[in-house]
């Protein structure tokens, strides 16, 4: 037996040209989407993400702009760029990548975005709406597994769903999304006492770690959904995930792939927010005065 490989790619490039659509419907309407990424510091990775994001809002047809700061921006600074975003009409969504160098505090960062502008809801209004059962921007790659797991059909309802990792990006609203579908949720930590007995009773596993391979086909319950969100740049340039792909494509019932899996659906739906974000700011348009 082996593992349907649930194609990430695929599934972004549809969701790319829905939004592709909307924003044609929009300019209709004399607005163009505009997403502004703004990114601290020289990291190579983050500027490959970057560029990919510019790449796929082109294509879309939304308008991107990227604002690149020294590694040794003040947090003063930082703070007066995200201000004049807030106020630029044609900047709808706001992204700041993350990590931030030390020392600046990306909490601070964070609560200085529009609400109603962060795309990556990561704004803690955003974060209590999700967890209240009223989102308005679901951060993005929590949000692109659950259309994978919707693409796959699979049953949330009543299903053992295991999440390994608990950050504030992925893991924590990840377990959020799944219960509300109806999932019963185990959201898993570093300090885990055994992390096998609870991965190996997952219908549904979503491992977002960071640790190249930490799950084992032996941690993976036979006929288990794996979502792998890992991605990890080998010493020899090759990326992998926090899942040992190979030996698990024996064991589970369908798998998501690194690269081609996870990232292309995260950016494919920042691209959904930022299109949302646009297509809000049309009818909350505040009066001339
Ligand atoms: N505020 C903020 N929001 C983010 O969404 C955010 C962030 N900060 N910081 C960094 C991480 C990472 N991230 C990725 C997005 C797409 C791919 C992606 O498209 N990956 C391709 C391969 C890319 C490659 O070849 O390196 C793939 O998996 O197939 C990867 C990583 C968004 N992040």
């Amino acid at each position: 037996m082996s593992a349907r490989i649930i194609d990430g790619k695929a599934l972004a490039a549809g969701i790319r040209e829905d939004v592709a659509q909307r924003a044609k419907a929009l300019r209709a309407q004399g607005i163009t989407a505009g997403l502004a990424v703004v990114l601290v510091g020289d990291d190579p990775a983050s500027h490959v993400y970057v560029r990919n994001k510019a790449q796929a809002c082109e294509k879309a047809g939304l308008y991107s702009r990227e604002i690149r700061l020294a590694a040794d921006t003040p947090q003063a600074t930082l703070l007066d760029v995200i201000e004049g975003l807030n106020a630029d009409p044609a900047i709808h969504g706001i992204l700041v990548q993350l990590p931030l160098p030390a020392p600046l505090d990306a909490n601070q960062v964070i609560a200085a975005i529009a609400a109603d502008k962060d795309v990556d809801g990561f704004h803690i209004s955003n974060v209590g709406l999700l967890m209240t059962g009223q989102p308005r921007f679901i951060p993005c790659t929590p949000y692109g597994v659950m259309k994978m797991l919707e693409s796959e059909k699979v049953v949330l309802r009543g299903a053992e769903a295991v999440v390994v990792g608990a950050s504030n990006i992925v893991g924590k609203p990840m377990a959020m999304l799944l219960l509300a579908q109806g999932a019963t949720v185990t959201l898993c930590n570093s300090k885990t006492r055994d992390l096998a007995a609870q991965t190996r009773r997952a219908d549904v596993l979503v491992v977002a770690t960071g640790r190249p391979n930490m799950i084992r086909s032996d941690m993976i319950k036979p006929g288990a959904i794996v979502i792998d969100v890992g991605i990890n740049r080998l010493p020899d340039g090759r990326l992998t995930g926090d899942v040992a792909f190979d030996e698990s494509c024996a064991v589970a019932g369908a798998i998501t792939p690194v690269p081609g899996g996870v990232g292309p659906m995260t950016i494919a739906m920042l691209l959904v927010n930022t299109i949302e974000a646009a297509e809000r700011s049309l009818s909350h348009t505040p009066l001339l005065d």
